[in-house]
């Protein structure tokens, strides 16, 4: 899914609009009914409900004058607020003139503001995607006291105060919401850390907007859900072999941290590689052939930690990373592999304690192969670039790290961010809390390697895919295992009915 900004929004409302040969306000009464449906849904009719809708002067207080007529017709107890302005767009006016008389509505007043208990359900309709700057006087007063009351609060488009595509002062008022309920497509603000006591939970109701301008349009964030994902994973042809599927070189472990490297193998075996090569230190040999017998073992000269770099040739892809240790010679052993996978074309798939030594050796930057694929969680990656003032400038720095370094970059977290080369971010949609465990980054980088050895796949479509497998077996293990009780090898278990999923 795209990830219009909110000019495009517009955009996208009028070419509808023109498109269909609709008004303005018939837009309107789709998102208004879409959103009405949604929560009358949420809300049994059988409990009495004192349900408080907030206005603003603009379309989300259109849509909030809306939904309040829809209410009260389904046979809610709806009373309207109003926030006094000098000037009402014309769909809030139409809508206005459409709210049945006896709909109590009434204008806010500063310092009197109407008491809204904690049972109270309160729709925030205040403003959308037209804020233009930070609210203050009589609105910040009415966000801090919706926010006070402890209702259970549903923002129509953004919890008001919030900005669509850009941070707000820090000290600003913004609604805390526990619902967000948006049209069409999700917006950038949804998916940042920092926005999620604003948010809360989000949905988006369809709403019919022009498909051929949102085709048509160029966007920088991209939404990844399964429909996304529709016919880059093929089915594995019947007469495929095991070179079909590569042969990836994992190098990781070092004395104490050889679980990393067996999580990362086992992974890649459930990712589909069609063989797999691991190079441990000779503490790890032993227990990487006990545990994991599908691998091949290629053990370095050194005990404790990996210390030279094996021949390249055999290999169409290598990972690096996972318990490495960051010793001055594993360190030699990175520099070597970043200047050899070029002219090897092995693709490679870089993390964990691969990175740390990139962030201590920031020089090795620029020997970066073209295409190579980055997997830091947010302190890895600045470790890379600089220190981000909030999540908005995190992106950015992604943004200019893969355009820089013409690389793949996995930002990880709740929604994992793709950067990549060409510029768009990919915004992944699986996963859950459960996944905070140690290991799971191993995982990642396992699955990650199987699929750039995967000769059939590009690099955005491997990345793309194993980022959204990976999060997908997570949520399928939590359902046996609960998301506290998820451990990295449960994943695992999960990879190959993840992947099953998505072939197309
Ligand atoms: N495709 C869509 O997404 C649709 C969107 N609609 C709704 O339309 C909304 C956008 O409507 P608008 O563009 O009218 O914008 P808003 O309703 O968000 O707000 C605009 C109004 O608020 C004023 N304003 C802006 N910042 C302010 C501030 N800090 N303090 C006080 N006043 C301020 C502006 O002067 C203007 O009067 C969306 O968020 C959504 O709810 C729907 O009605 C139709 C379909
Ligand atoms: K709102």
């Amino acid at each position: 899914m795209k990830i219009l900004s909110a000019d495009q929004t517009r955009a996208a409302d009028q070419a509808t609009i023109k498109a269909e040969g609709i008004r303005s306000d018939e837009l309107m009464e789709r998102a208004a009914s879409a959103f009405s449906d949604w929560l009358m849904d949420r809300l049994s009719l059988l409990t009495p409900h004192e349900v408080h809708i907030f206005c603003g002067p603009g379309n989300n207080g259109g849509d909030g004058l809306a939904v309040a007529r829809h209410l009260h017709l389904a046979g809610y107890a709806v009373q309207v607020w109003l926030l006094p302005a000098d000037k009402y767009s014309p769909d809030f006016t139409v809508n206005r003139q459409r709210l049945p008389t006896e709909v109590l509505c009434t204008h806010l007043k500063p310092k009197k503001l109407p008491s809204v208990s904690p049972k109270a359900t309160v729709v925030d309709a205040l403003f959308g995607t037209g804020l233009s700057r930070p609210l203050a006087g009589l609105a910040a007063e009415v966000v801090e006291h919706l926010n006070d009351s402890k209702a259970t609060i549903y923002a129509i488009d953004l919890p008001s105060g919030l900005f669509t595509d850009a941070p707000q002062p820090s000290e600003s008022a913004v609604v805390q919401a526990q619902y967000t309920v948006g049209f069409e497509l999700p917006k950038l603000a949804y998916l940042l850390p920092q926005n999620a006591r604003f948010v809360g939970e989000w949905e988006v109701l369809p709403i019919g907007l022009n498909t051929e301008f949102i085709h048509n349009t160029d966007v920088d964030n991209h939404f990844v859900n399964t429909a996304f994902l529709t016919g880059r994973y093929p089915k594995r042809p019947k007469f495929a072999h095991k070179g079909t599927f590569g042969h990836a070189l994992l190098l990781a472990g070092s004395y104490g941290k050889v679980g990393a490297a067996v999580l990362a193998a086992r992974a890649c075996l459930h990712g589909g590689v069609g063989l797999l090569t691991v190079r441990t230190p000779a503490v790890g040999y032993t227990i990487l052939q006990t545990a994991v017998p599908e691998a091949m073992a290629l053990t370095d000269p050194a005990t404790d930690f990996v210390t030279e770099l094996p021949d390249l040739k055999p290999y169409a892809a290598a990972g690096i990373g996972p318990g490495l240790g960051q010793e001055e010679s594993t360190a030699n052993v990175l520099c070597q592999l970043l200047r050899k996978a070029a002219e090897a074309s092995l693709a490679l798939v870089i993390d964990a304690d691969a990175l740390n030594i990139l962030g201590t050796h920031r020089e090795l930057l620029d020997d970066l192969p073209p295409n190579a694929l980055l997997t830091p969680h947010p302190k890895e990656f600045e470790r890379l670039t600089e220190p981000a003032h909030d999540d908005y400038h995190r992106l950015e720095l992604l943004r200019d790290f893969c355009a820089r370094h013409r690389c793949y970059c996995v930002l990880k977290g709740a929604y994992t961010a793709l950067g990549t080369p060409e510029g768009p971010l990919y915004f992944n949609s699986t996963g859950n809390p459960g996944m905070g465990t140690g290991g799971s980054g191993d995982v990642l980088t396992g699955l990650l390697l199987a699929l750039r050895a995967d000769q059939r796949l590009s690099p955005l479509d491997a990345a793309l895919l194993g980022i959204f497998a990976h999060g997908r077996a997570g949520d399928l293990a939590a359902q046996q295992t609960g998301e506290a009780g998820l451990i990295a090898g449960d994943i695992v278990r999960f990879i190959g009915p993840a992947l099953a999923e998505l072939v197309s």
